[in-house]
C-alpha cells in the first residue's frame, strides 16, 4: 500500500465494493473517496470493481505518479471528485467544438442561428449543453444535478429544425463515444432525439443563495466562436451562493500569446492554413481550472488525437503576472464595443499610464489569459442597464483569484453569484488585476472618471 503518503496512520484499508459501472471505469475517482473519508475517519477506504475483486491499488496506481501528485494537491479532498469529472467533461466539450468549428470555418457547413437578442447560436452552443450535462448526470445521478446554462431547447423544438436537431443528436452522440478517452464510459446505446433534448432542458436551474448547483457557459464568446477565433467552455460549481469549483476550457488558446489579439489576426493566421496544416498545427489550446482556497490553479494541454489520458494528465500550476509597474502591463476588454465601451477604458488605461495597446479577445479566454500570466488587467464596462449573467465570470473569477489575482466590481466588491442568474448589484463594471495595487489603481481611475463618462 506504498501509494498511500506515509502520514495515513497505521489503519488498514477497508475494502469498499460498488457496482456503479461509471466509477468501475475512472480509477482515479477512488482517490475522492478516499480522501473523503479521510482523515475524518482516519480510515482509508479500499475501493473495488465488484466484478474481479482484484485491488486496484498497488501495481497500477503505483506505476502512475500522476495519480499520487493528485492526492497530494487537494490534501482535503473536497470536491475533488465534482473537479474531475468536471474538467474531463470541459476537455470533451473542447474536441466537440474544435470539430464543429472547423467544420464551419473550412467547410462552411454549419448552421448559425440567431437567438432572440440577435446573438448566434450554434449546434456547439446546444450541443456542448447536451453533452456536458450528461456526464454531470451519469456521475451524479440527474437528481443530484442542478445546472444553471445558458441555452434553451425552443429554437430546436420548432418545427423549421428538424435538421438542426438532428445535427445536435449526432454531434452529441458523436462526442460521447469519443468520450472514453477520458474514462468516460459513452451511453449503451446512441441518445435518442428526446434524451438529447431532455439534456439540454434539464439545465434550467435559476441559481440562488442556498445548495449546490453547476453553472455552464456552452460556448462563450460565440461570435468569436462563428469568426473561427477566440471562444471559451466555461462550467463552474455553486455552494451556497460562493464558487468552489472553475473550469474553462479555452480550444483556441494559441502559443505565441500575440495571436490572442483580434487586430493581430488569430483569425487570419488560421484562415491562411489549411485544414490539414491546422490539423497537424500542434500546442493550441488548454483547459484551466481551480477550486477556491486550494491557492493553486492548473493548466493542461488539450489532447489531440486519441492518446491516453490519465487524470491529471500534465497540468501545470499558472500564476498570474509578477508586473505591477502600469507601464509594462497590458489590459484585455471585449472585442465588442457594444460589449464594454472602448472609449471609457481607453480613458482610463491613459490615466494610470498604461502604455501598450488593449489585448482584444472574444470570451472568457481573457480570465485565462490573467490567470495564465499573459496579461495583467482585465476591464468590462457594460452599457448602463445591461445584467451581466453569471454563466459569463464564475469560472473565470475562482481561476483568476487562485493564481494569486484580485476581481471584483468597480466598488471593491467581490461579484456575487447568489443571486441567480445574474449578477445583481454590480457595481459599474468588473476589474480583473494580477495584483492588488494595479487594482487600487484602475479602481481609484473609474472613481475619477466615471461622473462626466456618458456611461
Ligand atoms: N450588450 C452587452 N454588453 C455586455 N455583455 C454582453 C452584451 N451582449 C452580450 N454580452 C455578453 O458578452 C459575452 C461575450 O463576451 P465578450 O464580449 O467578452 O466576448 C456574451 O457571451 P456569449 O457569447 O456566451 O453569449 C454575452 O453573454
Ligand atoms: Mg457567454
Amino acid at each position: 500500500m506504498s501509494v498511500f503518503p506515509s502520514n495515513l496512520g497505521t489503519k488498514t484499508p477497508q475494502p469498499f465494493f460498488f457496482n456503479n459501472n461509471f466509477l468501475k471505469t475512472h480509477l482515479k475517482l477512488f482517490v475522492s473517496f478516499h480522501n473523503r473519508n479521510y482523515p475524518k475517519s482516519r480510515n482509508p477506504i479500499l475501493c473495488l470493481p465488484n466484478s474481479n475483486k482484484k485491488p486496484l491499488f498497488s501495481d497500477e496506481m503505483e506505476k502512475n505518479s500522476n495519480w499520487v501528485a493528485a492526492i497530494e494537491s487537494a490534501p482535503d479532498g473536497k470536491y475533488d471528485m465534482e473537479l474531475e469529472v468536471a474538467v474531463k467533461a470541459v476537455h470533451v466539450a473542447c474536441l466537440l467544438c474544435q470539430k464543429v468549428q472547423e467544420n464551419l470555418i473550412f467547410n462552411g457547413n454549419e448552421d448559425v442561428q440567431a437567438k432572440d437578442d440577435n446573438s448566434p447560436v450554434t449546434v456547439a452552443d446546444w450541443s456542448v449543453q447536451a453533452t456536458v450535462s450528461w456526464i454531470l448526470s451519469q456521475a451524479f445521478g440527474a437528481q443530484n444535478v442542478s445546472v444553471v446554462a445558458e441555452e434553451d431547447i425552443e429554437a430546436l423544438s420548432k418545427s423549421n429544425a428538424i435538421s438542426l436537431l438532428s445535427s445536435v443528436v449526432k454531434t452529441v452522440n458523436d462526442s460521447l463515444s469519443a468520450a472514453s478517452i477520458f474514462g468516460i464510459e459513452p451511453p449503451v446505446t446512441a441518445l435518442e432525439t428526446t434524451q438529447v433534448l431532455e439534456a439540454i432542458s434539464r439545465c434550467n436551474s435559476t441559481g440562488g443563495p442556498t445548495g449546490r448547483f453547476w453553472v455552464l457557459d456552452p460556448v462563450d464568446g460565440t461570435l468569436g466562436f462563428v469568426h473561427g477565433d477566440q471562444y471559451a467552455i466555461a462550467l463552474a460549481l455553486v455552494e451556497n451562493g460562493e464558487v468552489v469549483l472553475g473550469v474553462l476550457g479555452c480550444p483556441n488558446y494559441p502559443m505565441n500569446k500575440e495571436w490572442l489579439d483580434y487586430q493581430n489576426g488569430y483569425r487570419r493566421i488560421l484562415s491562411r492554413l489549411t485544414k490539414s496544416s491546422s490539423e497537424s498545427w500542434g500546442g493550441k489550446g488548454c483547459v484551466l481550472y481551480a477550486k477556491k482556497g486550494s491557492k493553486k490553479a492548473w493548466m493542461q494541454p488539450l489532447v489531440s488525437g486519441d492518446k491516453g489520458w490519465v487524470w491529471p494528465n500534465s497540468a501545470r500550476p499558472i500564476k498570474v503576472s509578477a508586473i505591477d509597474n502600469p507601464i509594462l502591463a497590458t489590459f484585455c476588454e471585449p472585442v465588442e464595443k457594444a460589449n464594454s465601451s472602448h472609449s471609457f477604458t481607453q480613458g482610463l488605461a491613459h490615466s494610470v499610464g498604461l502604455r501598450n495597446q488593449p489585448l482584444r479577445v472574444y470570451s472568457m479566454v481573457k480570465y485565462a489569459a490573467i490567470a495564465r500570466g499573459d496579461a495583467e488587467i482585465f476591464m468590462k464596462f457594460a452599457r448602463a442597464g445591461y445584467k451581466e449573467k453569471i454563466w459569463d465570470h464564475a469560472a473565470g473569477v475562482v481561476i483568476i483569484q487562485e493564481a494569486g489575482g484580485v476581481v471584483t466590481d468597480a466598488g471593491g466588491r467581490p461579484l456575487d453569484f447568489s443571486k441567480g442568474i445574474y449578477l445583481q448589484g454590480l457595481d459599474r463594471g468588473i476589474i480583473a488585476c494580477a495584483g492588488s495595487s494595479l487594482h487600487e489603481k484602475i479602481m481609484r481611475a473609474v472613481d475619477a472618471s466615471w461622473n462626466s463618462s456618458s456611461l
